[in-house]
């Protein structure tokens, strides 16, 4: 079981100007037809939209972070101000060098129901909704990309946005009260996060025409099932330390070699062939002669099974 030690807890702070607009805004998202949020020109208006938090722990001796979604009041709903913090944590993240894992879960027994709807009541004009769309899209879209091996841990809900989030870690597993639901069509949208895209992609065409269509819950059985999940946590044991233990066989490495793995993976899956035989040969000379590599051959490593 990893130990965390020198961590750090990063949390991005709404500013107090912000919070009183938030708050006069807030007051004004009891009508469901409030105008639009500010229109500033970028995706900065998100922060007009407060509440919750997203925490980033990160262990510098294990490699392993946790990423937990904290906004419990509203069973980790995602707000415009948690989507901003969530962009800077994978910014973060993208430059550790140390990293080798990540755990994303969410505070309480849920995962995610997504966006934050006295938000997205309050940005129903297309403007606001392709911006969001656009600033999701790219944040996870560089989550799933990360060189480092992710898994989301799915303790309750994972609804409509929240489905699409666990989508964009290499792993998930899931705890019996969990089930993982693609609402949008219900909503009348269609996935606004990348979700659909992954999922296709993950699951296959039919399936996800199946779950996207039908809107209908995924048990953790059938999750394992299909490949959408890929362990189901142990009753009665704590969420997180089951995920650290879980993911430990995938982090042994030194964390240039796990991040290496993870980025020829990312080719293989993304880039043409010629491209990612590239990007694979680059990975393997940056390794190549290494300290792992140096250390392996000393050892004369045999692999009995
Ligand atoms: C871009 C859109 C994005 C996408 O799909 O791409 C989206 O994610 S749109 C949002 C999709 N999510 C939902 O529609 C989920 C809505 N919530 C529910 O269906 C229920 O809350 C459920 C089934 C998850 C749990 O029901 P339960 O009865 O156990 O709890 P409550 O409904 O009473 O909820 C407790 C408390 O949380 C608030 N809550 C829940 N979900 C959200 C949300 N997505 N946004 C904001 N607030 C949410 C709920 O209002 C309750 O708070 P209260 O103050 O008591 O009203």
């Amino acid at each position: 079981m990893a130990l965390f030690c020198s961590s750090i807890i990063k949390r991005v702070v709404v500013p107090k100007l912000t919070r009183k607009l938030v708050g006069c805004h807030l007051h004004t998202c009891a009508s469901r037809h409030a105008a639009a949020p500010p229109d500033d020109g970028s995706h900065l208006w998100l922060s007009s939209f407060g509440g919750g938090a997203v925490d980033l722990t990160k262990d510098d001796v294990s490699g392993l972070a946790v990423l937990t979604l904290n906004n419990p009041e509203r069973l980790n709903a995602v707000t415009g101000n948690m989507m901003l913090q969530l962009a800077d944590i994978v910014n973060d993240l993208k430059e550790w060098k140390g990293g080798k894992a990540l755990i994303v879960h969410g505070k309480g027994h849920t995962f995610c129901t997504g966006a934050d709807l006295n938000m997205v009541r309050n940005m129903l004009d297309s403007k606001h909704g392709r911006e969001m769309c656009a600033f999701m899209h790219k944040t996870l879209t560089e989550l799933h990309r990360l060189p480092l091996i992710s898994v989301t841990a799915i303790d309750g809900p994972a609804i409509g946005g929240g489905a699409e989030l666990c989508t964009a870690t290499d792993f998930r597993v899931m705890t019996e009260q969990a089930h993982i639901r693609f609402v949008q069509a219900l909503l009348g949208i269609v996935p606004g996060w990348g979700g659909g895209t992954r999922l296709t992609r993950l699951v296959g065409r039919t399936r996800a025409l199946d779950l996207l269509s039908s809107g209908r819950a995924i048990s953790p059985e059938e999750a394992v099932e299909m490949g959408l999940a890929n362990w189901m946590i142990p009753t009665g044991h704590d969420v997180v330390e089951a995920t650290t233990d879980w993911v430990q066989k995938y982090t042994k490495g030194k964390p240039e070699v796990v991040r290496a793995v993870k980025n020829v993976v990312v080719a293989g899956a993304e880039m043409s062939l010629e491209e990612s035989l590239a990007e694979e040969a680059e990975q393997f000379v940056n390794v190549w002669g290494g300290p792992a590599h140096q250390e392996a051959m000393l050892r004369n490593a045999r692999h009995k099974k």
